[in-house]
């Protein structure tokens, strides 16, 4: 499927400011993020990743700027069907089965009757079709929930850490799945706060304190800061950060 790769960008943030409990919590922030590939969204916890995402699936209060998403407004009603998110917090029902779920899902989006099946391979949860999700660990239970985010085939799908939570074996299978689409043309941005994930993503967005302390390739990010692996690199952005005011993160920036 061509969804036009090297058209405009799938999401084009500017100036985009948020205010949470009277913080303001995104500082006028301008992003693109681009068709056919994974862009990686990576910062501290609290550092924002959550709030920049639900601004661009259109439920986030916005103060200022704006965000536009396949080239309508963030939260149109005609991107309903265009965009997959997928939340930290499975969204499913436990009393239903996989399946269950899965069909009713397709139902309410419209998607073709044979989708169900589809994601529910996609996610390598073929074996459990039939299981009542209450059932399923939390790994499992976040996969139904990404399956879901994929019925219908979105342009764009927004994921906040899919990979929480999963062995090494599955967060591989994840990350080929996430290829795999971008491949097709999808855009994914995919948020994470393991930096381990970074090298796997096309670009990052590099995020700390609401604000965009870098955007690149991986390799890029490397070139610019002389590091070797992208902590490193996010501990050398933090340091020529000229806004930056809070102390620095240890090793471990999550
Ligand atoms: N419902 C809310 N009301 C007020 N402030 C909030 C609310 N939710 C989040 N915040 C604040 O907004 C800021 C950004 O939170 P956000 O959840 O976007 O961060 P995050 O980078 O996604 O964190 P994590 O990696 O831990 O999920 C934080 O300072 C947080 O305390």
């Amino acid at each position: 499927m061509n969804y036009g790769v090297g058209s405009a960008p799938a999401i084009r943030a500017a100036g985009l400011t948020v205010v949470r409990g009277g913080r303001t919590v995104l500082h006028g922030l301008d992003l693109d993020v681009p068709r056919g590939s994974v862009t990686g969204l990576l910062g501290p916890s609290g550092c924002g990743k959550t709030t920049l995402l639900r601004s661009i699936v259109g439920v986030q209060r916005v103060a200022g700027g704006r965000v536009e998403v396949l080239g309508s407004p963030a939260g149109s009603a005609a991107l309903r069907d265009r965009v997959g998110y997928v939340t930290q917090a499975p969204s499913v029902y436990g009393d239903l089965s996989v399946t269950e779920n899965l069909r009713y899902f397709a139902a309410v989006l419209g998607a073709p009757p044979s989708d169900p099946g589809r994601v529910i391979a996609q996610v390598g949860l073929t074996a459990h079709a039939h299981a009542l999700v209450a059932r399923l660990s939390g790994g499992q239970r976040a996969r139904v929930s990404l399956a879901a985010a994929l019925l219908g085939t979105p342009e764009l799908l927004v994921l906040d850490e899919p990979t929480v939570g999963l062995d090494p074996v599955l967060r591989q299978d994840l990350w080929q799945l996430f290829r795999q689409l971008a491949d097709g043309g999808a855009a994914l941005l995919v948020s994470s706060h393991v930096m381990d994930e970074a090298t796997r993503c096309d670009r990052l967005l590099l995020m700390r304190d609401g604000r965009l302390l870098a955007a690149g390739t991986p390799a890029e990010l490397l070139r610019r800061t002389g590091a070797s692996d992208i902590d490193s690199a996010f501990l050398a952005l933090v340091a020529q950060d000229p806004d930056a005011t809070a102390a620095l993160p240890t090793g471990d920036p999550s």
